[in-house]
């Protein structure tokens, strides 16, 4: 049985014009996302990661409609929320909520508690102050927060309670998918565990999705369901997450996790980075974007790439029999889809 997905991005595309041509224009473009395929289904989360600057934060701000998205599109429950108009967009859009990396700068300093976790509603309108305070003495409760802390201010809490309040206004409106930017690398690490815990116990008893962006490969491979590799705004790789992250095919998946001292790799020579840093986003190369940076770079690599769906390189299916065991790899490089490296 396979579920229809909740989320939908197909071919997403996001340019940032560079000003400074003749009478204000853009003169080129940063190529920040390039034509980005992705589904989550409802309860599943999805782990994106990669090296900084190659477009996760912007690809999820255009997911969620914070920043313009230059082509592509974006279905939440197959309905593109970006074509939605006026009351249909705010139903759509609530059915996302996005948790920033710094709950400090996310929360309004003047606001206590209990209006902080309900400004959604709040925004959404149509419930008394009464019924606003009861809400978030049940929300505060589902995070693991006391009653005497809806009276509070944010700067009376520490980093682990404001993240806390901030997951608690993310699920306010009863989302289907929080989208989770990088939400416990601001956190001490004696903390991060406790945030990480309340999102699993949230996902199950609410059936969230998420997606979340992270740097830590360690905490993607154990708290995501499949993981989604980025490198110069396109996905190189994606699949379960154990499975890509313990046996990766494609040579850029390979470096990043080169760097990952906690993985267990059963490859024996896992770098295949030759040289450089990532290459400049205005001009995109022809062909294989990790080529040049590629010790495995052959005849071939000079033509575009496909992301392809190939043999599972362990050569079991770890997730039967659920409806996970249905979740492809694929890799965007043909010498890996060959089996040649
Ligand atoms: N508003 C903007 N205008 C121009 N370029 C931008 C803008 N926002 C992001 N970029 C560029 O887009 C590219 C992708 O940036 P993005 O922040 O999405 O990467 P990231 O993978 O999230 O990085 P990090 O992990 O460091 O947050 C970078 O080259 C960045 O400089």
């Amino acid at each position: 049985m396979t579920t229809a997905p909740l989320l939908s991005v197909e071919d997403l595309t996001v340019n940032f014009p560079i000003p400074g041509g003749w009478f204000g224009g853009a003169t080129s473009h940063v190529h920040a996302v390039n034509k980005v395929d992705l589904t989550i289904r409802p309860g599943e989360s999805l782990g994106i990661v990669g090296e900084s600057g190659c477009g996760k934060s912007t690809l999820v701000q255009a997911i969620i409609g914070l920043v313009e998205r230059s082509s592509g599109k974006v279905l939440i429950d197959g309905q593109d929320f970006h074509d939605a108009r006026g009351k249909r967009k705010r139903e759509i859009r609530q059915q996302m909520q996005i948790v920033f990396q710094d709950p400090q700068s996310s929360l309004d300093p003047r606001l206590p508690v209990w209006r902080l976790i309900t400004e959604p509603l709040h925004v959404r309108g149509g419930m008394s102050k009464a019924e606003l305070r009861a809400r978030a003495a049940e929300l505060a409760a589902s995070v693991g927060l006391r009653p005497e802390h809806l009276d509070r201010r944010p700067h009376e809490f520490s980093g682990g309670q404001r993240q806390r309040i901030a997951v608690a206004r993310a699920i306010s409106t009863d989302p289907d998918l929080l989208i989770l930017d990088e939400p416990t690398s601001a956190l001490d690490v004696s903390v991060q565990a406790q945030i990480i815990n309340l999102l699993l116990k949230l996902q199950r008893e609410l059936g969230l999705a998420y997606l979340m962006i992270s740097h830590d490969v360690s905490l993607v491979r154990h708290f995501c369901d499949r993981v989604a590799v980025m490198y110069l705004g396109q996905i190189v790789e994606a699949g379960p997450a154990v499975q890509v992250l313990d046996s990766p095919a494609h040579p850029y998946t390979r470096t990043l996790l080169a760097t990952v001292p906690s993985l267990k790799h059963p490859l024996p020579e896992l770098a295949a980075t030759r040289v450089g840093e990532l290459p400049n986003n205005r001009i995109l190369p022809t062909g294989c974007y990790y080529r040049d940076r590629c010790s495995f770079a052959a005849a071939g690599c000079d033509r575009p790439q496909s992301l392809v769906e190939f043999g599972d390189r362990t050569g079991t299916v770890a997730m039967s029999p659920s409806d996970k065991a249905a979740w492809p790899r694929s890799v965007r490089c043909h010498r890996a889809q060959a089996g040649d490296i």
